[in-house]
């Protein structure tokens, strides 16, 4: 193929992904966002993507790049931004036939990423702001952490993630607040409650 006809192909896709719906699902770790997303993908059909998910897959799969990728989520620092952003891209462009909309759980972890996001991609519809107390996320992160297996999920690792999100992703929430697209639902309520909040914020679009 030449390189045009790559270009070419490449803006199709890109075009088909812009036609469908993007939902950025933002919120602290353990605060509930993947057992939302798996509700969403069951009722509407929609694409899941969690950039952690796919970072542990790479991890997973041993490479020399999983094993650089490792050592940052263990210190429950962030991977550097094109990294996620390509990964995200690859799977979206690999469902972009078949998917109406894509929930992008887990990112933006910092208004950069945001940005970029855009630049390459396009525009999010509603960001899902998934709100649980501090308090609350570090109980239920050392819960899920008895079975896991996640090398993040513990104490120290938990309390680092919990600043980073504060420092770094919470002005991710205000800089789409100003756009008006921030829904937020309270995941201190049982998980089908919440997932009334949620549901609600996406009929709506
Ligand atoms: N009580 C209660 N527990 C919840 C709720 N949502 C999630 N949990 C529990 O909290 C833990 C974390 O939930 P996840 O959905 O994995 O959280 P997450 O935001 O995807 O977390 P990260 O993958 O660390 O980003 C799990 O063990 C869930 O069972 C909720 O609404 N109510
Ligand atoms: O855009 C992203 C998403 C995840 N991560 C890394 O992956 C880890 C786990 O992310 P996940 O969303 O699964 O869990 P959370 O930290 O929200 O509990 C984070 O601590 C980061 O090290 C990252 O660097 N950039
Ligand atoms: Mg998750």
């Amino acid at each position: 193929m030449s390189r045009k006809e790559e270009t070419l192909g490449n803006v199709t896709i890109l075009d088909k992904i812009k036609d469908a719906k993007i939902i950025f699902v933002v919120g602290g770790p353990g605060s509930g966002k993947g057992t939302q997303c798996e509700k969403v993908v069951a009722k509407y059909g929609y694409t899941h993507l969690s950039s952690g998910d796919l970072l542990r897959a790479e991890v997973g799969s041993g490479s020399e790049r999983g094993k650089q990728l490792q050592a940052i989520m263990q210190k429950g620092e962030l991977v550097p931004l094109d990294t996620v952003l390509d990964m995200i891209k690859d799977a979206m462009i690999a469902k972009a036939d078949v998917s109406k909309g894509f929930l992008i759980d887990g990112y933006p972890r910092e208004v950069k990423q945001g940005e970029e996001f855009e630049k390459k991609i396009g525009k999010p519809c509603l960001l899902l702001y998934v709100d649980a107390r501090g308090e609350t996320m570090v109980k239920r992160l050392m819960k899920r952490g008895e079975t896991s297996g996640r090398a993040d999920d513990n104490e120290e690792t938990i309390k680092k993630r919990l600043d980073l999100y504060y420092k770094a992703t919470e002005p991710v929430i205000a800089f789409y607040e100003g756009r008006g697209i921030v829904r937020k639902v309270d995941s201190e309520l049982p998980v089908d409650e919440v997932f009334g909040q949620v549901s609600k914020a996406i009929d709506a679009l």
